[in-house]
């Protein structure tokens, strides 16, 4: 028994199966009360749950159950609570806290209402979502619901203290207690589990009823198992389930049954893209949600919430390795692959967050993709006017090109569309997407000041092409622009103050998608298409870049980053480190699906500061983080300047490094357009990444060169951009680990 002083004297379990016996046997463990009082009509059930230690006392008379009890679970079937709530409202429970176990809730508050004529403020709806295949007070388990979730739905009239009471006994049990509204209760369990459970059944029922059943069954494997475990679940328990359930069931299962026809038609008509198009989707969405039931949900609440690196100090890199595939490339590839006519095989695909975010946009608008598969993703293209209003908002995560691009290309749609993103991405800028979008004569909403979410009224806009010339150097901002182009009257142009990542205007061209360049202008015409084909995604020079940087500073190295894309607007970090001292080589230098490729040699070299060229700045955007270290490790004073757009990134990139280079114990002095370092010593220290990936990446890198330990913290958005970033910088010899914190 644990230490803790009982709150409550007397428990009273109504009920005592899986769920009632569970309660009880882990409430009486915990030492939460003192005495746990079980009621059960069943005689065998009353010997066992004494017998097993379950309750103090058996009884099968509910007025001396619950007799001077201060907190009574009732755990039976939800269609029986009705009479045993008659029964509790004809007794005297003084301020007897009421809860239950039922798992549908709009019943049970119905039979409350009905039993005492009001809800009572000492009574609490509940639902513990830990069911088992196994039913019965033998199958009590103490442990039932540690680390399940537990959903109250408290009422208007549910006093604050007994909601307390209520929550802090399922605590006692382990469970991870959530608050919800009660429809909602209903409907969402109706979908993730009434209906399961009457598939399983059914599903059973029709096979065991076939004449050739045992064949069946005996060859009835893994998939079979899996899918019908569930249906050895109560029976009783779940007849109520559907019968108090009824509306929120026929709703979820109508929907089924629709999609279920369209599946039949599929097979019938040997509608291969269909059926591919279910499939891969279901797929794709089981693993979005297994990754959210990983870090949050019913199961492991609290897991992984997030995660440090622990870099320690010295070693040199060394080897040959490939980075993953270059994220911008890989969104596009996704985008134009989509609209296309006919079929885009991808090598190379990038699977980080962001660009995942990316497919799974277009498979929301009906795109059937397949993969990524090692990189292969292969996408049946809809053409130009394909695609399909997404079933529910799209949200694209941490990744400002999937939501700038986008909004572009919906703005051309029929249907409307809701962006949302995660709470970084929220925070940035739309409005230089949205205004000129307008212009266009989109029909476009946004957050306060121009954030996210993006309304996006595909049907209300009427998009005219026009000649646009950019405020500001932004790839994103044109590639918008120029995707709508696609779908504008007319030809619209986009003008840049600075060249800037050109791989819209390359992989259209590569689609055979007509684009005219001349000089810092874009156009494009609508009324042409485009054609499905191959892209070899190279290794992305933005990732790349970390390891450039570490082999320039640390003494002895000497790697290769072999497949590297080098496309002249994206080697402003090569042209910088170059300039800074550094010693880069590239060979076999080709050419793949338009874009120039390299394997980049880099070794050690001592560093020197530098005034950066302003022309570098839309070339290296999104290096510098990591290029600051380079600078706090050279002799002498950098200096940026013209780089205000650093400020809007994932993070306030400028601040926030020099926030943690000064921790180090570099003098790094922001401004607002840029930074001015001093190359000196690198202590240890706590840094933090701001959930910013290329943020923690850089620290990481700055450890080659630091006296003591640096610990990032908030690592998890690594991911989005450069998933096995850890395993990769281990493997040329950097002293990095990764520690999850609960
Ligand atoms: O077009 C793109 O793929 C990108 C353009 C850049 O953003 P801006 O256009 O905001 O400079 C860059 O920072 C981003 O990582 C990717
Ligand atoms: C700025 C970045 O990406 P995005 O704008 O797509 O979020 C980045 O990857 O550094």
């Amino acid at each position: 028994m644990s230490s803790k002083a009982p709150i409550i004297g007397r428990l009273a379990v109504i009920g005592l199966g899986l769920i009632g016996g569970s309660f009880a046997k882990g409430l009486r463990q915990s030492g939460l009360c003192h005495e746990v009082v079980g009621c059960d009509p069943d005689p065998a059930t009353c010997r066992v749950a004494v017998s097993l230690g379950i309750v103090d006392i058996m009884t099968d008379d509910l007025a001396e159950a619950v007799q001077g009890a201060d907190l009574i679970m009732l755990a039976v079937p939800v269609l029986a609570m009705e009479r045993v709530l008659g029964q509790l409202a004809t007794l005297d429970i003084g301020q007897a806290v009421i809860t239950d176990a039922g798992s549908t809730k709009s019943a049970v508050v119905d039979a409350v209402r009905n039993a005492f004529g009001r809800i009572p403020p000492h009574f609490v709806p509940g639902h513990p979502i830990a069911g088992s295949e196994r039913s019965g007070v033998e199958a009590a388990d103490a442990g039932l619901f540690r680390n399940h979730k537990v959903i109250l739905t408290p009422l208007e009239e549910t006093a604050e203290t007994s909601l307390a009471l209520v929550r802090r006994a399922w605590q006692a049990v382990g469970a991870d207690v959530e608050d919800m509204r009660l429809a909602d209760h209903d409907e969402v369990l109706a979908a993730t589990s009434h209906l399961p459970h009457l598939l399983a059944f059914s599903l059973v029922d029709t096979l065991a009823s076939r004449s050739e059943n045992l064949e069946i069954f005996r060859y009835a494997a893994g998939g079979f198992r899996d899918f019908t475990r569930i249906a050895a679940s109560d029976p009783v328990m779940w007849r109520d389930v559907f019968l108090a359930n009824r509306d929120a069931v026929l709703r979820s299962l109508d929907d089924f049954t629709h999609d279920l026809s369209r599946l039949r038609a599929a097979v019938e008509e040997g509608d291969a893209n269909a059926l591919l198009g279910v499939f891969t989707r279901a797929r794709s969405a089981r693993e979005h949600f297994s990754k959210i039931l990983a870090r949050r949900a019913y199961m492991e609440p609290m897991q992984t919430q997030s995660i440090n690196f622990i870099a320690n100090p010295g070693a040199s890199v060394q080897g040959r390795i490939r980075v993953p595939g270059d994220k911008s490339i890989s969104h596009r590839s996704i985008m134009l692959g989509s609209l296309a006519e006919g079929v885009t095989e991808v090598e190379g695909f990038l699977e980080g967050e962001d660009s995942l975010a990316t497919l799974q946009a277009f498979r929301d608008m009906g795109v059937v993709i397949e993969g990524p598969d090692h990189g292969r993703v292969t996408i049946n293209g809809v053409g130009l006017h394909g695609l399909q209003a997404p079933p529910g908002p799209i949200y694209v995560g941490n990744s400002g090109t999937s939501m700038r691009l986008l909004a572009g290309l919906l703005a051309g749609q029929t249907f409307t569309t809701e962006l949302t993103g995660d709470a970084s991405l929220t925070k940035r800028p739309m409005g230089r997407v949205a205004n000129p979008l307008r212009e266009m004569g989109a029909n476009i909403d946004t957050g306060e000041e121009g954030r996210p979410p993006l309304h996006i009224k595909g049907a209300e806009s009427h998009l005219k092409g026009m000649d646009y010339v950019m405020p500001m150097a932004s790839a994103q901002v044109k590639s918008c622009l120029l995707l709508a182009g696609l779908y504008a009257e007319g030809s619209t142009s986009v003008t840049e103050p600075a060249p800037t990542r050109d791989h819209t205007e390359r992989m259209l061209k590569g689609f055979g998608y007509p684009v005219q360049v001349e000089g810092a202008t874009a156009t494009v015409d609508s009324g042409h298409k485009l054609t499905g084909c191959k892209i070899d995604v190279p290794a992305d020079i933005s990732s790349a870049a970390f390891f450039m940087v570490a082999a320039s500073i640390a003494e002895g190295s000497d790697l290769t980053l072999e497949h590297v894309g080098i496309n002249p607007t994206r080697i402003g970090v090569i042209n910088i480190l170059r300039a800074m001292g550094g010693d880069i080589t590239l060979s076999n230098e080709r050419e793949v699906g338009g874009e120039p490729v390299a394997d980049v040699r880099v070794r050690y070299a001592p560093l020197k500061g530098i005034e950066i060229p302003e022309d570098q700045v839309p070339l290296a955007i999104d290096e510098f983080p990591v290029l600051f270290i380079a600078a706090a490790c050279a002799e002498g004073r950098t200096i940026l300047r013209g780089a205000e757009e650093l400020r809007v990134k994932e993070s306030d990139r400028i601040q926030v490094m020099a926030d943690g280079l000064q921790l180090l114990g570099i003098k790094a002095e922001p401004t607002s357009d840029g930074i001015i370092i001093e190359g000196g010593v690198m202590g240890g220290a706590t840094v933090d990444s701001h959930m910013d990936h290329r943020i923690a990446m850089s620290f990481a890198i700055a450890s080659l060169r630091a006296t003591a330990d640096i610990c990032i913290t908030d690592c998890i958005h690594v991911a989005t951009s450069f998933p096995g970033f850890i395993d990769l910088a281990r493997s040329v010899g950097i002293n990095i680990r990764q520690e999850d914190n609960a």
